[in-house]
């Protein structure tokens, strides 16, 4: 590798539409931040977003913000809904079809009860990929125990999916792309194939939400889930987000019916009625704080060109693939991420035998990714706030540990 950034990657950058919008985060000196898309950077409006909701609305409105600026949709009551319709853009969704508060897991829950509410009858199989993230199948097996193991949860290889799309399946339940390896799959054929054949299909979007456009509503499909701190920089344990398409609003049951998802909680009726729209999935009092941190963060996507946030993901993914190259040719790294953009999310992961320790080095060094078990080494991309110059600094810094491993 060159001792000194390239040309055409210093053009690259010269050229990139998305370079102001480094600047609208906090990144520490002396560290490439490759792991986004496990907590995302610190925007730089936060800080002072917090402190605003902390100190004037908490400290001086007191309980008094529930309902401030409600006229104009500005009280806390409505953040959740505010919150929704930024991320609504991101994922190809109407805002009334997106709720916000709670975990991924949790939301994972709702709409996996949500979809087997509107399943059709006799389907009692929930299928999903054997290697799909631990929380989605514990929420799954945690739902068919609740059920009284009623249901199956079937697991086959996420390229087999379409062989398994069979009539006894109620619910699809698929991540976008895999945490290890940011194999993307196509969420507009799956999505077709499965409602061909009457599948209501649950997506988990963690990896996806503000990495690249989604297009939900295009799709058809029925349901999604998020985190809000990853791609969507909301924060440490921000809030997530559920889609529930329009179609399902009437039938699909609630399964954590809480009075914040009725439709006038301070009604306090013995019985729940829905809030119109996904509002009625918001069970509990909003988190006011992370919600605020995490309706900052969005605002840093407002002007974004979604289609040039991929093209950069892809151009920095295919650079730093292209730049590790040599260094698989001489270290036992194997790229597990396909090469095809249609297949690929934002990140590069590397299979190698030592990748614990290797990324334990790595990170002493200033080159902050992630290990995966049991051999993953695994590098995100996140367009807002990566150079083409980084990737370069990543990999330099990839070739001297490796470097000094093998002479260890
Ligand atoms: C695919 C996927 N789903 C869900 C989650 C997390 O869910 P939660 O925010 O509930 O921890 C993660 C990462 O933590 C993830 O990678
Ligand atoms: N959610 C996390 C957490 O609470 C602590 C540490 C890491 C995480 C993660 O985001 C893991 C992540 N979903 C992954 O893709 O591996």
């Amino acid at each position: 590798m060159t001792l000194t950034i390239p040309d055409h990657l210093l053009a690259l950058d010269a050229r990139d539409p998305l370079a102001h919008k480094r600047g609208a985060f906090h990144l520490p000196r002396g560290v490439v931040y490759l792991d986004g898309n496990s907590l995302g950077a610190l925007p730089r409006g936060v800080p002072e977003r917090l402190a605003h909701a902390a100190q004037t609305e908490w400290g001086e409105q007191l309980i008094r913000s529930w309902t401030a600026g409600a006229d104009a949709g500005q009280d806390w009551m409505a953040l959740p809904d505010r919150v929704a319709a930024k991320i609504a853009r991101l994922i190809g969704a109407a805002a009334h079809e997106v709720a916000v508060g709670d975990s991924t897991s949790v939301n994972t829950f709702k709409v996996l009860a949500a979809a087997l509410g509107v399943a059709g009858p006799g389907r009692r199989v929930i299928l999903t990929d054997a290697d799909n993230f631990p929380t989605d199948l514990y929420v799954a097996q945690g739902l068919n125990a609740l059920l009284g193991g009623t249901l199956e949860l079937r697991r086959v290889p996420a390229d087999d999916i379409e062989a398994h799309l069979t009539e006894d399946v109620a619910a699809l339940l698929l991540t976008q792309v895999d945490y290890r390896t940011g194999r993307k799959l196509d969420l507009e054929t799956i999505t077709a194939q499965a409602r061909a054949q009457g599948i209501v299909t649950v997506w988990d979007l963690a990896h996806s939400a503000g990495a690249f456009p989604v297009d939900l509503s295009g799709a058809g499909a029925d349901f999604a889930v998020g985190c809000g701190y990853k791609f969507l920089n909301g924060g440490p344990g921000a809030p997530a987000f559920l889609y529930a398409a329009e179609r399902h609003h009437g039938a699909a049951p609630v399964a954590i019916s809480g009075w914040m998802g009725h439709a006038d909680p301070f009604e306090m009726a013995r019985d729940f009625t829905p809030a119109p729209g996904a509002r009625r999935f918001v069970a509990g009092t909003p988190m006011v704080l992370s919600l605020s941190a995490l309706d900052e963060a969005l605002d840093v996507f407002a002007d974004v060109d979604l289609n040039a946030l991929r093209a950069k993901s892809l151009s920095l993914t295919d650079t730093f693939i292209d730049l590790m190259e040599p260094l698989a040719a001489r270290f036992p790294l194997t790229l597990v991420t396909p090469r095809e953009h249609a297949r690929r999310g934002s990140q590069v992961s590397y299979r190698h035998p030592q990748a614990r320790e290797v990324m334990a080095d790595l990170i002493r060094a200033g080159i902050i990714g992630d290990y995966r078990t049991p051999d993953i080494l695994r590098f995100g991309f996140t367009p807002l706030y990566h150079s083409h110059a980084d990737v370069w600094q990543a990999a330099r810094g990839v070739q001297a540990v490796l470097e000094l491993e093998a002479r260890a």
